[in-house]
């Protein structure tokens, strides 16, 4: 299976790195010259990574990892949907798109003639992988047969890639923990405190599952790395943008606007589908109004503080 990857970003990047240790790989990114990866200092590509800037150079690939940020995938998609057509697509990002209230897969599924789409998703850091550390993933898809060719692709020694077939929950697992990441973020930065992160956490928990079961999850997704995995990393480490981003908003301190936090978008569009279909999520709500600046850090902490008192 001969690989390209779209994106020379953190994310993209350190999969070329992991799997250019192992296999050729195509890595494109928009003006990517050399060897090294702006997003990724002191790091620099394998030889067997070819890289390009001319997007027309993916062309034999077989399967094509698309790591870009989420609100930039549909038009990307789109304007390439000839040169994507027939290819092994598997989303790489963690989002909602906002204008359609569609995941990764979903989105791609929207190209015609194509196979059924993947998403690899879960706990890792980019810096991590790109360092050669152990990280384990979801590859979703639900073609079983394309996925098991996926999986076996794309592991490494240090890379494990888990299988599954429910997309859904893989998916919405990766997008609504950076909301939660964004809150616990919050609640750190303004000195609540690692007991209210924790409660922060398992209320979030609770939230992603109630959204993502809405939509057809299976609520074994959401336990496993690409729900709960992820949800724990990005929730206590400073490396993780939405949980920085987070503990900026909480801090009332300057956050530098180039990085990528995907929870932002997501938020917002997980408010409005949640409203739509009346689906209860303070959290994200609230992480919604607060990015958005139609309610401030000490009247959001207040709302979620003073909901009636429940059942767990
Ligand atoms: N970083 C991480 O640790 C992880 C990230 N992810 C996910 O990967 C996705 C990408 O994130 P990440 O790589 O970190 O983000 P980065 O900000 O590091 O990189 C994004 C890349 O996408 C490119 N890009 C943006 N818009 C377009 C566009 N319209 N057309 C073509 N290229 C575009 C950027 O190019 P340019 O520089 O020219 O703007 C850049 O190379 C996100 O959904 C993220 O959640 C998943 C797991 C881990
Ligand atoms: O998704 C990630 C880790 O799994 C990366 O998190 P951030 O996008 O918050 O940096």
């Amino acid at each position: 299976m001969k690989i390209a990857i779209l994106g020379a970003g953190a994310f993209g990047g350190a999969l070329a790195v992991a799997l250019g240790r192992e296999r050729p790989v195509t890595l494109w990114g928009r003006g990517l010259e050399g060897r090294q990866i702006a997003r990724l200092p002191g790091i620099t590509l394998p030889e067997a990574v070819s890289v390009t800037p001319d997007l027309a150079a993916i062309a034999p690939a077989d399967a094509v990892l698309l790591a870009l940020p989420m609100q930039a995938l549909s038009a990307f998609s789109a304007d390439h949907a000839t040169l994507l057509r027939g290819k092994a697509l598997v989303a790489c990002c963690k989002g909602v798109d906002l204008r359609t209230g569609l995941g990764p897969v979903e989105l791609l599924a929207q190209l015609e003639g194509g196979r059924a789409p993947a998403v690899l998703t879960g706990p890792s850091f980019a810096a991590d992988i790109a360092r050669g550390l152990p990280t384990a993933l979801t590859l979703a898809c639900t073609d079983e047969t394309l996925g098991a060719q996926l999986q076996h692709a794309l592991s490494t020694p240090v890379l494990r890639l888990y299988r599954s077939t429910d997309v859904i929950g893989a998916e919405l697992g990766g997008a609504l923990k950076n909301i939660v990441a964004i809150a616990a973020g919050v609640v750190i930065g303004a000195g609540l405190g690692d007991s209210a992160r924790a409660a922060l956490m398992t209320r979030g928990y609770a939230e992603m599952q109630r959204f993502a079961l809405a939509r057809g999850a299976r609520p074994e997704t959401l336990a496993g790395l690409s729900g709960f995995g992820d949800l724990v990393l990005t929730c206590t480490s400073q490396l993780s943008r939405n949980f920085r981003f987070g503990q900026a908003l909480g801090a009332a301190t300057p956050f530098d606007a180039s990085q990528t936090v995907e929870g932002v978008a997501t938020a917002k569009a997980v408010a409005q589908i949640a409203a739509k279909d009346g689906i209860d999520m303070p959290i994200s709500t609230m992480v919604a109004a607060l990015v958005d600046g139609t309610v401030t850090l000490g009247a959001a902490i207040q709302s979620l503080l003073t909901r009636p008192l429940k059942q767990e």
